[in-house]
């Protein structure tokens, strides 16, 4: 589903990923792990298109991605849920999941939400007329996570979804992810602090270190002590 290979690219003068490679098959999920300022969010918005590809290239699908501005890579079906969850408080929940179906062709648009994302997050069903900013923290991330996922992506980008969750709704959203990958074949990229986290619901791992991509496999195949060596602040 996307492809990346020998990926250079950072800000302005200054290189943050170094022949970086990757692979996201269709249906599965991939965790991305790191200590902080590694380069993962970095990685992600290279992804979307929110920063320049210096050297190498990213693949999604059969198109390779060069300049296209992040608005066409949503329409081509991906989707980002970016760190600190950015859902519009002044609008209700359902205001701010319309938007969210933006991203679909006019043609298949609808007034109607549908019905699966209230069987993932019922408490957007429930609040479905309060406003963003009034949502808890675990609500807020249920909301941006069903905005990203309206459209029907082949791609979902999370970056740190879990952060600051409570323990119930982390649980909620890796059981909503392994759902989306399996009935939809979505593929997920989720970046993540939480080793546990990630185990627990990915399918494989990359581990990003200074820009470079150390250690990558299957869940149940890596070497724990390994990961946390990579891991250890
Ligand atoms: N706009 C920017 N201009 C210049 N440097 C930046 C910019 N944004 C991030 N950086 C630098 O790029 C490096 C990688 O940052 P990035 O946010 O990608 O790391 P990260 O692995 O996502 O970290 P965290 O886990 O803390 O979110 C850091 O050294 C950071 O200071």
């Amino acid at each position: 589903m996307l492809h990346i290979q020998e990926l250079q690219a950072g800000y302005d003068e200054t290189m943050i990923l170094r022949k970086v490679q990757m692979e996201i098959p269709e249906g599965k999920i991939v965790g991305l792990l790191g200590r902080n300022g590694v380069g993962k969010t970095t990685l992600v918005k290279v992804i979307m298109g929110l920063l320049p590809i210096d050297k190498g290239t990213i693949t999604f699908g059969t198109a390779e991605w060069k300049k296209e501005r992040p608005e066409h890579r949503v329409r081509a079906g991906m989707a980002y849920v970016p760190q600190g969850r950015e859902i519009f408080s002044d609008l209700t929940i359902k205001e701010n999941l319309l938007l969210g179906m933006e991203a679909l062709p006019k043609s298949k648009r609808s007034s109607e939400i549908p019905k699966e994302i209230f069987e993932w997050f019922p408490v957007l069903e429930e609040m479905i007329d309060r406003k963003g900013g009034d949502l808890s923290g675990g609500q807020q991330q249920q909301l941006a996570i069903a905005r990203a996922i309206i459209s029907n992506p082949k791609l979902l980008l999370l970056d740190e979804p879990m952060e600051g969750i409570q323990p119930s709704i982390v649980q909620l959203i890796q059981d909503v992810l392994v759902k989306i990958s399996r009935e939809k074949g979505m593929s997920i990229l989720l970046i993540e602090h939480n080793l546990d986290a990630v185990l627990s619901c990915a399918d494989e791992v990359y581990i990003l270190d200074k820009g470079h991509m150390v250690l990558n496999g299957k869940c149940d195949e890596l070497n724990e002590d390994e990961l946390h060596r990579y891991l250890a602040v």
